[in-house]
């Protein structure tokens, strides 16, 4: 008979929000990881919700042993949960976005001592679409490039991380990207990269109906990168 292993006891930081609520769940239908903390900015009153500790910001020096720590809350959080991870030598996946430039620097220094999957979006389809994104700008050089989001009214930050990061994929293959936001209603998140030349454009779309498949992406990333040496992962690296 084999011994099974623990279920990885996960962290999660940024517990109360659209994203927290939805690893919460998701987390819960799993066997092999168990969540050991929820953390959100303010004190909770209740301290135990369904079986989960919770704990605000400020209590986050005590929390318990974790395998590895999700975080998806803004990016006045970030540092601390970054720190964190980095003092208990714990593998981190973040999907934190409106980071600064200060603090992706931060980034890449943590990944000489933890891993660390720090991504924009957390869908497999815009990990393919990223690729496409570059492919297209190298294929249609001259061509102008607009990069079209659109998401909920709560959303802060603009452009989406995600536009970013196609930005940054299109800017590879060449190309210099223009971009527009839009803030209505409860859309999810959509994004529209299109090329335009003359007589004709090229449009690369991907539309999140149910913000679950950023959070099962996350939730995969993070049983990947426990086993992990340290460094920067992408969502397409951890894919099985
Ligand atoms: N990479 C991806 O695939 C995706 C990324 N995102 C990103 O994830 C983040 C969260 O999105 P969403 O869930 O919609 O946002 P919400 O506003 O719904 O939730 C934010 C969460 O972060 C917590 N928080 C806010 N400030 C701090 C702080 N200073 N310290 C600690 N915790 C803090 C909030 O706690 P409290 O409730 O107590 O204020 C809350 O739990 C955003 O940056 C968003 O862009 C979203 C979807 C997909
Ligand atoms: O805040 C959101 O909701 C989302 N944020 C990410 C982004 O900024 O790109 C990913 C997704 O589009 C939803």
């Amino acid at each position: 008979m084999t011994d099974t292993p623990h279920p990885c006891r996960v962290l999660i930081h940024g517990a109360s929000g659209r994203m927290g609520q939805a690893l919460l769940r998701l987390a819960g239908e799993r066997d092999d990881l168990t969540v050991v903390a929820a953390i959100d900015r303010s004190t909770p009153s209740q301290r135990v919700v369904d079986g989960i500790p919770h704990f605000s910001a400020d209590e986050l020096g005590g929390v318990p042993a974790f395998d590895v720590a999700i975080d998806f809350s803004l990016p006045a959080g970030f540092d601390r949960i970054l720190a964190l991870c980095v003092s208990r030598g714990r593998p981190l996946v973040s999907g934190t976005t409106g980071i600064d430039e200060g603090q992706r620097e931060a980034l890449a220094r943590a990944a000489a001592t933890i891993p660390l999957a720090w991504a924009t979006n957390f869908s497999l389809g815009v990990a393919i679409l990223n690729e496409l994104v570059e492919r297209a700008a190298q294929a249609l050089p001259g061509w102008d490039c607009d990069i079209v989001e659109s998401h909920h009214v709560h959303k802060l930050d603009a452009p989406s991380g995600t536009a970013l990061t196609l930005g940054e994929c299109a800017g590879q293959g060449g190309a210099t990207p223009r971009y527009a936001s839009l803030r209505a209603g409860d859309i999810v998140g959509e994004h529209t990269v299109q090329f335009t030349g003359l007589g004709e454009r090229v449009e690369l779309v991907h539309r999140a109906t149910n913000r679950d498949i950023f959070a099962r992406g996350a939730l995969h990333v993070a049983s990947r990168l426990v086993a992990r040496p340290p460094g920067q992962y992408r969502v397409r690296d951890l894919l099985d």
